[in-house]
């Protein structure tokens, strides 16, 4: 199947976006992989695929949002892929709105077109119950930290063990972050892998290593599930944010500083969203054959 496919990045995370809003390409998740390779597809942290909302769907929602990993998996919540489809729907002239409404399986966001070119989205409110991250708690004891807690995870074998203090919560996915002295030393790449897969995170996990610069600027390093390492991580920014303000350590409002750029991301609080500004970049169109891959 020959499929038209737009390359886009946020903060460099990137994504392969695809439209369906005017018909379905059902495709399977050996080629939502397929799509993601960066050796045999087109190469990508995420596929984002753009539809029509849902039936049943909230009034005035403009469109609905569905989001692989690059290993074919379906996931809840893409922060810089939201930033991507407000200016993929504004480019695609699928709307003239500067503010869209958009239905995903973690709930409704608003992405809002800026006049600076960047992009604000509303992400709606942090998930602290751990069994809504999801989070199996059984037999461990909250850490009491700032004004929150944290959770002591033993990670590892014998050899390489370590015990990490997580800050644990949901974006509408799932996400656990730690506090690093210094992010280009700290373990991403041994840790990452262990804290995804960590038995406690039966729908696995994204991991966080947030280096607090000033009370209002952190540094950022993400190893997301099902994609390792990103350039950056939208709902990482946020749930590390909120993380921080909860253990007393950061302002209301924080320059988030990744490896592919910078994310601002604020929130007032309890019972509040969290809004994050970034880029969103439209890198080329292309065409490419999709293999039968069932
Ligand atoms: N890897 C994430 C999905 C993509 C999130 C990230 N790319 C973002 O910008 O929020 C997960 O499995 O929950």
């Amino acid at each position: 199947m020959r499929i038209r496919f737009t390359k886009m990045q946020g903060a460099g995370n990137d994504f392969v976006v695809l439209d369906e809003t005017r018909g379905m390409l059902g495709l399977t998740a050996a080629q939502y992989r397929f799509l993601a390779d960066r050796h045999f597809g087109v190469g990508a942290d995420q596929i984002l695929t753009v539809r029509p909302p849902s039936q049943g769907a909230a009034e005035g929602v403009d469109f609905q949002y569905v989001i692989h990993n690059a290993d074919g998996g379906e996931v809840e919540q893409c922060g810089n892929g939201a930033r991507c489809f407000m200016r993929f729907v504004r480019e695609h002239h699928l709307t003239d709105k500067d503010t869209v409404r958009v239905e995903t399986l973690a709930g409704i966001i608003e992405p809002r077109m800026s006049e600076d070119g960047r992009v604000t989205v509303d992400m709606g409110p942090p998930i602290f119950e751990p069994a809504r991250v999801p989070f199996d708690t059984a037999g461990l004891d909250p850490q009491p930290d700032g004004s929150w807690h944290t959770w002591h995870l033993a990670l590892g074998t014998h050899a390489d063990s370590a015990i990490v203090s997580l800050a644990v919560l949901s974006m509408g996915n799932p996400h656990a972050v730690q506090v690093v002295d210094n992010v280009d030393t700290a373990p991403v790449a041994r840790q990452g892998p262990q804290i995804e897969h960590h038995p406690r995170f039966p729908q696995r996990v994204n991991a966080g290593f947030m280096q607090v610069v000033d009370r209002t600027h952190v540094k950022l390093r993400v190893f997301e599930r099902g994609a390792g390492e990103t350039l950056a991580c939208g709902t990482g920014a946020c749930a590390a944010v909120v993380a921080g303000i909860r253990l007393g350590l950061l302002e209301r409002r924080v320059d988030v500083q990744t490896h592919g750029g910078v994310l601002t991301i604020g929130w007032e609080g309890e019972g509040h969203p969290v809004l994050m500004t970034g880029p969103a970049t439209t890198v080329f169109e292309g065409d490419i054959e999709v293999p039968e891959l069932p």
